[in-house]
C-alpha cells in the first residue's frame, strides 16, 4: 500500500470537459474565428492549455502564428479560470478521497491544467485543502508527460518514489508515470483515446469504490 496518492485533475477527478469547451469557444467568439465541437475541444486536452489552444487555432485557421497563438492563448485563460459551471466531479470520487484520507493516505495533485485555473477549480469545488501539494502544467518551465512535475509533487511532500502512486486518465499521465518509474492506476472513464490496455499501467479502473482495493493490492513499497 502506498503511503502518498498522486492525482491528474481532468478527467480524473472531473470532467470538466464541458467547461473547457465552453471557454475555448468564447474565445473563437470574440476573435471572430469558427467554432469547434465538444469532440474537437476534448480532443485538445491533456498536454496544457498553451498546447489546446495551438491544437484548436490550427483546427480552425490551419495554421499557428506565434502571435496570435499567444493573444488566443491568454484570452484561453481569461474564460478558463471562470469556468466551473458545468464540472462535474466523477462518480464516488469525494468518498474515494475522503476514504484514503481516513486510511491514513496522503494525497497530491499533478495535472496540466495551469495553476490558476486548477486553484479556482478546487475552490469552487470545496478542495482548497485537499491535496498537500498542487502542480500544474505552468507551475515548473516543463508540463507532463515529461516527469518533472510528478517528481516535485513527490519532492515537496518529502516522499521518495516508491512510496507513491500516480492516478490519472490518459496517454501523458501513463508517459509521465512510466518516465518517473512511479506506479500507475489509470481511470478509463476520462479522455484517453488509445485502448487502455495499450497504456502503461500496474492497474485499470472504472469505479472509484474499487480503487481502495487497487491500492491496497500494490507491492508494499
Ligand atoms: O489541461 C490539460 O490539458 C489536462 O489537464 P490534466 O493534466 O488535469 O488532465
Ligand atoms: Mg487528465
Amino acid at each position: 500500500m502506498s503511503r502518498a496518492v498522486i492525482f491528474d485533475l481532468d478527467g480524473t477527478l472531473i470532467d470538466s470537459a464541458p467547461d473547457i469547451w465552453r471557454a475555448a469557444n468564447a474565445v473563437l467568439e470574440g476573435e471572430g474565428l469558427p467554432l469547434v465541437t465538444f469532440e474537437q475541444s476534448r480532443g485538445f486536452i491533456g498536454r496544457g492549455a498553451r498546447v489546446f489552444v495551438e491544437r484548436m487555432e490550427l483546427a480552425v485557421t490551419g495554421a499557428n502564428e506565434a502571435a496570435r497563438t499567444t493573444h488566443l492563448h491568454a484570452r484561453f485563460l481569461h474564460f478558463y479560470e471562470r469556468a466551473h459551471e458545468n464540472t462535474r466531479v466523477y462518480p464516488h470520487v469525494a468518498e474515494a478521497l475522503k476514504g484514503l484520507r481516513s486510511a491514513g493516505l496522503r494525497l497530491g495533485l499533478c495535472t496540466n491544467k495551469p495553476f490558476r485555473p486548477t486553484e479556482a477549480a478546487l475552490r469552487h469545488l470545496g478542495w482548497s485543502d485537499l491535496f498537500e501539494v498542487v502542480i500544474g502544467g505552468d507551475t515548473l518551465p516543463v508540463a507532463k508527460p515529461d516527469p518533472a512535475p510528478l517528481l516535485e509533487v513527490i519532492a515537496r511532500m518529502g516522499l521518495s518514489l516508491p512510496e507513491i502512486t500516480y492516478i490519472g486518465d490518459s496517454e501523458t499521465d501513463a508517459e509521465t508515470a512510466e518516465r518517473a518509474g512511479a506506479r500507475f492506476g489509470l481511470y478509463t472513464e476520462g479522455y484517453r483515446k488509445a485502448a487502455p490496455e495499450t497504456l502503461f499501467h500496474d492497474f485499470l479502473f472504472d469505479d472509484y469504490r474499487h480503487l481502495p482495493d487497487h491500492l491496497a493490492q500494490l507491492k508494499t513499497a
